[in-house]
């Protein structure tokens, strides 16, 4: 029997110091590190070794798969990056501090921007400090001014299902390091977790998420491997 293994990045920079990321790439902290560490380790103890790796086009998440394979005793797999499995877009709060941002418009409109299903945050203006769309890594990619969750799910899910899901019905042991909410909206597919529910999901940094697989098929709900 296979598996799907999620992680998502370890700690980052701009996780400690609470401000919007989104598609801005900012490196893992020390406790980063060694979260994805742990992550890898623990994959090696259990015997839950991927075969094959997909990530995104952000360090962090880059990062924290090398780091998690190298524990796991798996640097030498083939990996496969793709924007699609980037952070969803944070657009015009990008770079922004959580806390003084919630002080300023209020909670509530936050929390909306931050785990609303279908309202995206304000739009990223063109040219400003955070804006990648003429960044060399996103080159003929149609990179977002803002996304909600609901925009994040539409890339996601088709890259998933051309991409990924061939090679996890040839019986691989995928391992995804990506993002909280890329992340986000694969469970939300995998797990079949309606609209509603999913503003409640939340998903932690550096835990391995396994989902059973059994003829190449996802087959059981998800568990964190430490638990398993
Ligand atoms: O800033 C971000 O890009 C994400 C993930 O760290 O934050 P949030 O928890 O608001 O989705």
């Amino acid at each position: 029997m296979s598996s799907l293994i999620l992680v998502r990045h370890g700690q980052s920079q701009w996780n400690l110091e609470n401000r919007f990321t989104g598609w801005w790439d900012v490196d893992l902290t020390p406790k980063g590190e060694a979260e994805a560490k742990a992550a890898g380790e623990l994959m090696r103890a259990r015997g839950m070794v991927p075969t094959q790796a997909f990530t995104s086009f952000q360090t962090r998440a880059i990062r924290t798969l090398h780091i998690a394979l190298h524990a796991a005793g798996r640097l030498w797999i083939p990996e496969t990056k793709d924007w699609r499995l980037n952070e969803r877009h944070y657009g015009g709060l990008t770079g922004l501090d959580k806390a003084q941002t919630a002080a300023r418009h209020g909670k509530d409109q936050v929390h909306i921007w931050r785990r609303s299903f279908d309202t995206p945050p304000p739009v990223m203006d063109a040219g400003g400090d955070y804006d990648l769309s003429i960044d060399n890594r996103y080159a003929g990619i149609p990179v977002p001014q803002s996304e909600s969750l609901k925009d994040t799910i539409e890339r996601v899910l088709p890259y998933y299902r051309a991409a990924i899901q061939p090679v996890i019905e040839a019986g691989e042991t995928v391992l995804i390091s990506a993002h909280g909410n890329s992340l986000r909206a694969l469970v939300k597919h995998l797990s079949g977790i309606s609209d509603d529910a999913i503003t409640g999901l939340e998903i932690p940094t550096g835990q391995p998420i396994v989902y059973p697989v059994e003829n190449g098929q996802v087959a059981g709900e998800r568990y964190y491997l430490a638990d398993g």
